[in-house]
């Protein structure tokens, strides 16, 4: 999972009568140069003053829209950047329903955190304008809402034992937790909670990072060897602390599943369906990677210290157990000390991911209470179940890493495309040969299918355009140009024939009795497939697009 990013610096500036609120871009921001571009060719400036004068709602909707533009742009992500080209031009009213609900709930808590000692108009426009705010977040969640399905019959009295340990030792919970279908724990809403509200609250005491395993017996021994990194060290100590009867986290460990099946375990079948595929890739990877790191760290621990390393709890298995717990289940958390550490939070852990979370902004201990809160950034009703963001992963990651696929389309699954092409070089006119990487995906999300963009990303095409023909006055319905556009499409229709023709006929399974690991595989090339799939018929639209358009251009020029 990921911590929470840095906020943008929001700021409220008290006038008489009115009230003000200052948006600005940081420039600290990874993609400053982008997103001030974004904000130019939209009319904005990267630090813009947004001035309310009453309280009337159909003022404050106006006002509202105008921030929200700008929070939008201010909030993307890097894929939600490289995608939001194609719209420069547009008014754009949604980027995704991540970023609409981040952006929302950063105007509303610039809003809120100005609420106490103004005059009673500003509390007016303040409380208003929160009204809004509010109205439009349960609108997007009914848009987007993905119901679970609970388990009714399941035993949780190991998950009701571990609330019970937390809350006995200052946890507080809204949250219950029960078995959902597909997903194994989740945690539901035990009353009806809002944008704000608190929906669990760990103390600091219950959070497991490196600061425990310095008290343990093994820590003299680790700390002595250069090549362990604190995620290492933690991830060698849970290996033996799962076995501790004495384990002040008995109860937590006692939760555990004994298996994780994550993409790290997937069997030879599975892998077999996954052949020439990136998912087949990135799992290859990561396990030759944790070989390579257990024969070079474990075997000398044992052999050279059996009474603190018994061999027996170190095998290969166990460390691929531990490695699966540490990825898919663990979060980042910055400390009141300033350290960011990497962690596991009983009880939080319970917590499923979603494309649409109620949950988005996390991950930081609140110095006065000590305690890490879960805030709801939209509402989530009585046995709703509550989700999180792990963080904005491709299937892929999600599931080499925590062996899931979530519902809905998933914006951040893209394909990568390495083009080669050369550039340009201003200074001495001499040409570099460069490999320069683009990104495509499932051409339903975007909104601009005419002539010129055919529901690719801008940046692509652009690319093409100029690595075609770098001279050419492109984007206009001249013959040249538009002999330029076939090009660049057909070119784009053989990249994806040849990745449908490698990802083969769909997987003809007995779904229902397929091992986990093989339904997941055959799950992920199905993704796979619809986006080769939307993208070509992007090509071939375009291509027709762009022939009608030649059609008419040379008939025109015949008629002289
Ligand atoms: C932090 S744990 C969440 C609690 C977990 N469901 C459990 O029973 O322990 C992360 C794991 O939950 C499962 N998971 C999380 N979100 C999911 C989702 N949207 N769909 C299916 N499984 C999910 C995956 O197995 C993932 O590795």
């Amino acid at each position: 999972m990921e911590v929470d990013k840095p906020l943008p610096t929001y700021g409220a500036l008290e006038l008489e009568q009115s009230f003000s609120v200052f948006l600005e871009l940081p420039e600290s921001d990874s993609f400053f140069d982008k997103k001030k571009n974004l904000l130019q060719k939209k009319g904005f400036n990267t630090k813009e003053l947004c001035l309310l004068r009453s309280s009337h709602p159909d003022l404050i909707r106006t006002s509202l829209k105008i921030m929200l533009q700008i929070a939008r742009i201010i909030n993307l992500d890097e894929v939600e950047l490289y995608f939001s080209e194609d719209d420069a031009s547009l008014t754009v009213d949604f980027y995704s329903p991540r970023n609409e609900i981040v952006s929302l709930n950063s105007i509303l808590r610039l809003v809120e955190n100005s609420l106490d000692g103004h005059t009673q108009m500003q509390k007016n426009i303040l409380e208003e304008l929160r009204n809004v705010i509010s109205d439009m977040i349960a609108n997007c969640s009914d848009k987007n809402n993905v119901k679970s399905v609970i388990v009714e019959d399941h035993c949780c009295d190991k998950e009701s034992c571990l609330l019970q340990w937390g809350e006995a030792n200052g946890t507080r919970s809204r949250l219950g937790i029960a078995y959902v279908e597909g997903a194994g724990r989740g945690a539901i809403a035990r009353e009806d909670l809002k944008v704000g509200d608190t929906a669990l609250e760990i103390p600091a005491s219950l959070i497991i990072s490196e600061e425990l395993v310095k008290k343990s017996d093994m820590f003299h021994i680790l700390e002595k060897r250069s090549e362990m990194s604190s995620e290492t060290i933690l991830l060698l100590w849970s290996m033996k602390e799962k076995h501790n009867n004495n384990s002040k986290f008995k109860v937590y460990f006692d939760t555990l599943p004994e298996e994780f099946n994550t993409g790290l375990s997937f069997g030879f079948e599975a892998l077999m369906v996954l052949d020439e595929t990136v998912l087949f890739e990135e799992i290859m990877q990561a396990k030759e990677h944790l070989q390579a790191q257990y024969e070079q760290l474990v075997p000398p621990l044992f052999n050279e210290h059996p009474d603190i390393f018994p061999p027996e709890l170190y095998t290969w298995e166990k460390f691929l157990w531990a490695c699966e717990l540490w990825y898919s289940n663990s979060m980042k958390i910055m400390f009141p000390d300033g350290e960011l550490r990497t962690c596991l939070v009983p009880i939080a852990s319970f917590l499923n991911h979603s494309l649409y979370p109620h949950v988005t902004s996390y991950g930081k201990v609140d110095s006065t209470t000590n305690t890490l809160k879960f805030c709801l950034s939209r509402p989530c009703s009585s046995g709703e179940e509550c989700f999180l963001s792990y963080g904005n992963f491709s299937s892929s990651h999600l599931i080499t890493f925590y062996g899931f696929v979530p519902k809905g389309d998933n914006p951040d699954d893209v394909i990568p495309l390495e083009l080669e092409g050369d550039e340009g070089d201003s200074e001495d006119d001499s040409c570099i040969s460069s490999i320069t990487t683009h990104m495509v995906r499932g051409t339903w999300f975007s909104k601009n299918h005419n002539i010129f963009h055919y529901g690719l990303p801008s940046t692509l095409l652009d690319y093409l355009r100029r690595a075609h023909n770098p001279m050419l006055q492109t984007k206009t319905l001249l013959q040249e140009s538009l002999e330029n556009e076939m090009e660049i499409l057909e070119q784009l229709r053989l990249i994806f024939d040849d990745m449908m023709d490698k990802l083969g006929d769909v997987d003809l399974e007995d779904r229902e009795n397929t091992r986990w690991d093989v339904k997941l595989a055959i799950e992920f090339k199905d993704i796979q497939r619809r986006i080769v799939s939307s993208i070509l018929t992007s090509c071939h639209s375009g291509l027709d697009l762009v022939k009608d358009n030649l059609c008419m251009c040379m008939a025109e020029d015949t008629r002289g």
